[in-house]
């Protein structure tokens, strides 16, 4: 799913209304119902004190379409205006009008602390205050307003962003942004539900769709995209009936050190479990008999040194690589690692120390093969890239970082991004029992057994993230969030090939909706 930019959604609304030649504020009346029609199918006229608060932009309009066809359909309203400016949009006085023609109780004034009304628990809150225009800090007292909001425990549902996010800048003050339970979201998702700063400010998101015109959003192309399934299932590649182990490739793990074999049997146990034909461990001679005994299916190479790499020399071809698990940063280490990278022709995934050896060797990063996959994790990515103020300044550089380098960046976190030059695309699967040891492992080791596979090295990443995120939801279903372990992950991934082919995405999204409500 496409992630559309502030400007991309201004300018949607435009095309849309020329295209479909739509008399003014016909997207605001569609926004509006399309609210009241969620909450309506929920609330089935329950007589609920429903609080609006209505900026004075076109979210504030929303708020009081949404209000009009509440108050029709006999619901308990009270409607609010935050009078926070004197530059009220065309679309919001036609929608303020139109409040007139349905009640002779006029949307409240508030201008200052002491008009804040009473709000009960049990009551909810609509936050039609600020949309995707925000853009200066916010006055006192309407933070005020959002700690009220806070102090009340009511349900809040935010209309398009939690009033006080800002769609492409950081959080001025965390008391200026509402903090919603529940946020309906026009046409496309906000990357700032994403991004662990600002994710938080709301509980569940959905999209709703108010009918841009189908072509804009066919041809726009978008910074940022959402992975899911939908997405996934292209990459996919069916077997045929007479294939055998040589055309799924034969993936080469290279790491491990002593203490740390344990990462190299995740990893290789990984890349066959992804489908890869083949696959060789190649590690310090101390790893050569618990990776033969634990893994019988893979093939194992030692390095002359007993407890780490020194020199990485193998007489196979691997059609992909992953180096870094467990490997350590000692000098000799390094020593192979460079003349490794002078020499390699293979297309690699370059995690963990493999990554670490990079930021400091940054001449070791002239050789790296472009193309390549790095997976760091916060840590790691911080010593690659540099520190950064904000998610926003962290994948500014992180794109920055892969156009230079021409490398994929997969970064590991809730939401794992994969960073492709200026794309950006952000996975939808995985749980935070996935936060454990080993995990990275596993990962490192799918996209591996995936490129080995003779997948695009951008396919292998976001495939990779997407399977090992869902064998991760479906284990955590039986062993729970404490008790995820990493081998677990690996467990399920047969399950989550599997499940790419039960009922389609969006019947289960539906469901998933309806249970929650
Ligand atoms: N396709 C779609 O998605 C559709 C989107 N629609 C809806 O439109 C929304 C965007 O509307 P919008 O552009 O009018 O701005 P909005 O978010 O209401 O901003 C607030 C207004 O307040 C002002 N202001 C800004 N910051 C301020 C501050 N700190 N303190 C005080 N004032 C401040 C600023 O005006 P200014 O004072 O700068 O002139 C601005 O006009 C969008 O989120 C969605 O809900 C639908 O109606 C139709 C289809
Ligand atoms: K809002």
């Amino acid at each position: 799913m496409k992630v559309f930019s502030k400007e991309q959604i201004y300018e949607g609304d435009k095309v849309t209304e020329e295209r479909q030649k739509l008399p003014p504020s016909e997207l605001m009346e569609r926004a509006g119902l399309q609210i009241f029609n969620w909450m309506h199918m929920r609330m089935q006229g329950a007589q609920v004190p429903i609080h609006i608060f209505c900026g004075i932009g076109n979210n504030g309009g929303d708020g009081l379409v949404l209000a009009r066809h509440l108050i029709t359909h006999g619901y308990n309203v009270e409607t609010y205006v935050v009078n926070c400016g004197n530059s009220r949009s065309k679309d919001f006085l036609t929608s303020y009008d139109k409040v007139k023609e349905v009640t002779k109780k006029w949307p409240q004034l508030l201008k200052c602390e002491s008009d804040f009304p009473e709000i009960h628990k049990d009551d909810i809150i609509v936050d039609a205050i600020f949309g995707i225009g925000l853009n200066r800090s916010i006055e006192d007292w309407i933070k005020a307003l959002f700690h009220h909001f806070k102090a009340s425990e009511a349900f809040t549902l935010s209309v398009d962003i939690p009033s006080g996010l800002y769609t492409d800048k950081p959080v001025e003050d965390v008391n200026g942004v509402v903090k919603a339970n529940y946020t309906l979201s026009f046409q496309s998702p906000k990357l700032v539900f994403f991004l662990p700063e600002t994710a938080d400010y709301t509980i569940q998101w959905e999209v709703i769709d108010i009918g841009i015109d189908r072509e804009y959003l066919m041809t726009t192309d978008t910074e940022v995209e959402l992975i899911s399934k939908n997405e996934v299932l292209p990459i996919y590649k069916p077997r045929t009936k007479f294939s055998h182990k040589g055309d799924f490739g034969h993936g080469l793990i290279i790491g491990g050190s002593y203490g740390k074999i344990g990462a190299v049997q995740l990893a290789t146990r990984s890349v066959l479990v992804s489908g890869a034909g083949m696959v060789t461990a190649y590690v310090p001679e101390c790893g050569y008999l618990p990776l033969q005994t634990s893994l019988p299916e893979a093939m194992v190479m030692t390095d002359i040194d007993e407890k780490k790499i020194t020199d990485i020399n193998f007489d196979i071809t691997p059609s992909a690589i992953g180096i870094g698990v467990g490997i350590g940063t000692d000098t000799s280490t390094i020593q192979a690692y460079e003349a490794f990278l002078k020499s390699n022709k293979v297309p690699l995934v370059i995690d963990a120390d493999a990554i670490n050896m990079l930021s400091e060797n940054k001449k070791l990063l002239k050789l790296v093969p472009e193309n390549s996959i790095l997976t760091p994790h916060h840590r790691e990515l911080e010593r690659l890239i540099g520190t950064w103020s904000s998610d926003f300044e962290k994948l500014e550089k992180a794109s920055t970082f892969s156009s230079k380098h021409k490398v994929i960046l997969v970064i590991k976190g809730a939401h794992t991004i994969t960073v492709y030059g200026q794309k950006k695309f952000i996975n939808v699967t995985g749980n935070s029992g996935m936060s454990t040891a080993g995990s990275g492992d596993v990962l490192t080791g799918i996209i591996t057994g995936l490129l080995s596979q003779k997948h695009l090295p951008i396919e292998a990443a976001l495939f990779g993230v997407y399977l090992h995120g869902r064998a991760g939801d479906l284990a955590v279903e039986e062993f729970g969030y404490q008790s995820l372990l990493a081998g677990n992950i690996i467990d399920y991934l047969g399950e989550a090939y599997i499940d790419l082919f039960k009922q389609p995405e969006q019947a289960q999204e539906e469901v998933k909706t309806e249970d929650k409500a």
